[in-house]
């Protein structure tokens, strides 16, 4: 263990006399930050938000600065304008990414559109996503097997609700977005492979966690947290799956060559036979992991987002619901068509997306060249990263940026399209999310706040969420359990269907992990037991 210490001191030091070094040259100035200390960098200022911690660093230090994780260097943008001038102005230095080393598995990060380097085979994978995957003509030919899972899911929800039971909100989202996406992409919709792959992705998504590898390669070869070895478990399960499914669709085709399928899969299988693109057979499996893994847990967690601030706001709910009515009429589904001129549900989505900005870390980078950028030099190799928590927060930008207020979207042009800077929840520039779509279950029940705290389910209701989070723990990080045993729940009841959201379930990066949502633990809401017939328990 000596040996693995020195070896630890000594390539960090040799790192940081060969940056030294390196600026020392001419016009060669790092932008400011605070001072990093031998070994750790700036870990110890970093905290448990660090979001939160970057925006007050960057108070000090500037909208462009520079801190040190271990021994990663991080230059982070914490302005639209810096912002723009990293993913647009010089977008192509800034557009390499940084693997983490539980994701360099298997070959994946080389095959991986998000994790792969901007080359010709990332233009040819993105190209095939734009032009024919989410066409609109793909889109729409899939759009009524969606609305098909969609109404199951709705009857799922009924039946919770005639029945009187506990409806967990994460994962009935997270479910309904895996079974759209199983549905566009290879029109599946068993549920028993529906909760298959959601329990093996489960695994996967616990692979996010910070590693201390990261920050430390040294200790790659160690993998003291054991991530690599899951990872490459739960993504050999995954590539199996998605291989099953590839095979079957192949002898598919042998059998019925009149009998195509509507979906992604039979789009993605015409592309490699027609040899157009450098896209291979063999790169399917990596294709259709990336889509399902890139898509479910954010889309998830914007509609959880969604649904949580309308709960929280009860007249912008009524306002959306009443737009709704008057679009479709009262008993009236939406289609996707109808999102378009619905401009209140649009400008709910975008406020959502700037109050809580998905992964508000989620915009990193790597640079790829040395570059000037607002009078400093970035060199090759720093972590790139735009903190979008902290334009959300910034007063310069929003007026009353702490408040929920979709109606600050109405009257302007403001969008989330990578053109507008200040609203970058899907990335911007070559890199920005080809995915660009969202689904919101707000319309189909007549969503209401309980008011009958004494009702006989609602103890039952927060012990069998507080089961939930206990066993949840189990396969989490250590300082989980810390948190879990101050468990907080949240109880709504809506018309007859129970919604409980837990902190497991809607939100908070801690550390990097998704617990909850920061408010419903630290900020005013939690002082109070009641907030408009909302019960938040601490058990
Ligand atoms: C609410 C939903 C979603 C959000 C907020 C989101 C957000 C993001 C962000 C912030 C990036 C990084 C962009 C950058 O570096 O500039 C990204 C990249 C990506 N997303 Fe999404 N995404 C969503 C849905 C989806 C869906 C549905 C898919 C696929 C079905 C998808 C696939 C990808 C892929 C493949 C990349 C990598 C692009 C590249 O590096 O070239 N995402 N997404």
């Amino acid at each position: 263990m000596d040996c693995v210490l020195i070896g630890v001191v000594m390539g960090v030091m040799l790192l940081g006399l060969r940056w030294f070094v390196y600026l020392q040259g001419p016009g060669k100035r790092l932008p400011p930050g605070p001072r990093p200390l031998p070994i750790i960098g700036n870990i110890h200022q970093l905290g448990k938000n660090q979001t939160e911690t970057l925006r007050q660093l960057a108070k000090t230090y500037g909208p462009l600065m520079s801190i040190r994780i271990g021994s990663v260097y991080t230059v982070v943008a914490s302005t639209p304008e810096m912002a723009m001038e990293l993913l647009q102005r010089h977008g192509q230095v800034f557009s390499g990414r940084t693997v983490p080393h539980a994701m360099d598995v298997g070959g994946f990060s080389k095959f991986s559109i998000f994790f792969g380097s901007a080359g010709k085979e990332w233009r040819d994978k993105r190209k095939v996503c734009k032009e024919i995957l989410f066409s609109e003509r793909c889109l729409e030919e899939s759009e009524g097997l969606r609305q098909e899972m969609l109404q199951k899911l709705v009857d799922h929800v009924g039946d919770h609700c005639d029945r009187r039971d506990v409806v967990n909100i994460h994962d009935v989202v997270f479910m309904a977005n895996l079974n759209l996406l199983l549905t566009t992409i290879f029109s599946i919709t068993s549920p028993d492979t529906a909760m298959e792959l959601m329990k093996i992705m489960k695994d996967f998504f616990s692979l996010f966690a910070p590693n201390i590898t990261d920050y430390f390669p040294i200790l790659k070869v160690l993998d003291p947290q054991g991530m690599k070895r899951k990872a490459e478990l739960s993504l050999g399960k995954l590539l199996a799956k998605f291989r099953d499914f590839l095979n079957y669709r192949l002898d598919h085709r042998r059998n019925n060559p009149n009998n195509k399928k509507q979906d992604l899969l039979e789009a993605i299988i015409d592309i490699t036979q027609a040899n157009d693109y450098n896209i291979t057979t063999q790169d399917i499996p990596y294709l259709l992991l990336e889509l399902i893994v890139g898509g479910i847990d954010s889309n998830s967690n914007m509609v959880e987002w969604i649904m949580t601030e309308l709960l929280f706001n009860p007249d912008k709910l009524e306002r959306l619901k009443r737009e709704i009515k008057s679009a479709v009429g009262e008993n009236g589904k939406i289609q996707e068509a109808d999102i378009a001129s619905l401009p209140y549900l649009q400008a709910v989505i975008k406020e959502t997306f700037r109050y809580h900005p998905p992964g508000p870390l989620a915009v990193t980078r790597m640079s790829e060249a040395d570059q000037e950028v607002n009078g400093y030099m970035i060199p090759k190799g720093p972590q790139i990263v735009v903190n979008t928590w902290s334009m959300a927060k910034d007063p310069s930008i929003w007026t009353d940026p702490e408040s929920f207020e979709p109606e600050r979207f109405l009257d302007n042009k403001l969008d989330f399209k990578g053109q507008h800077f200040q609203l970058i929840p899907f990335g911007a520039g070559r890199r920005i999310c080809p995915g660009m779509t969202t689904a919101v279950l707000v319309h189909n029940f007549d969503w209401k706040l309980e008011k009958d705290k004494d009702h006989p389910d609602h103890k039952e209701a927060i012990l069998t969420k507080f089961r939930c989070g206990q066993s949840s723990s189990a396969n989490s990080a250590p300082f989980l359990d810390t948190l879990l045993s101050d468990y907080v729940v949240l109880i709504c009841k809506f018309r007859d269907v129970h919604v409980s959201t837990d902190r497991a379930s809607i939100g908070l990066i801690v550390d990097g992990v998704r617990v909850a949502h920061p408010d419903l633990l630290v900020g005013s809401r939690m002082a109070v037991h009641e907030i408009d017939g909302i019960h938040i328990t601490r058990v």
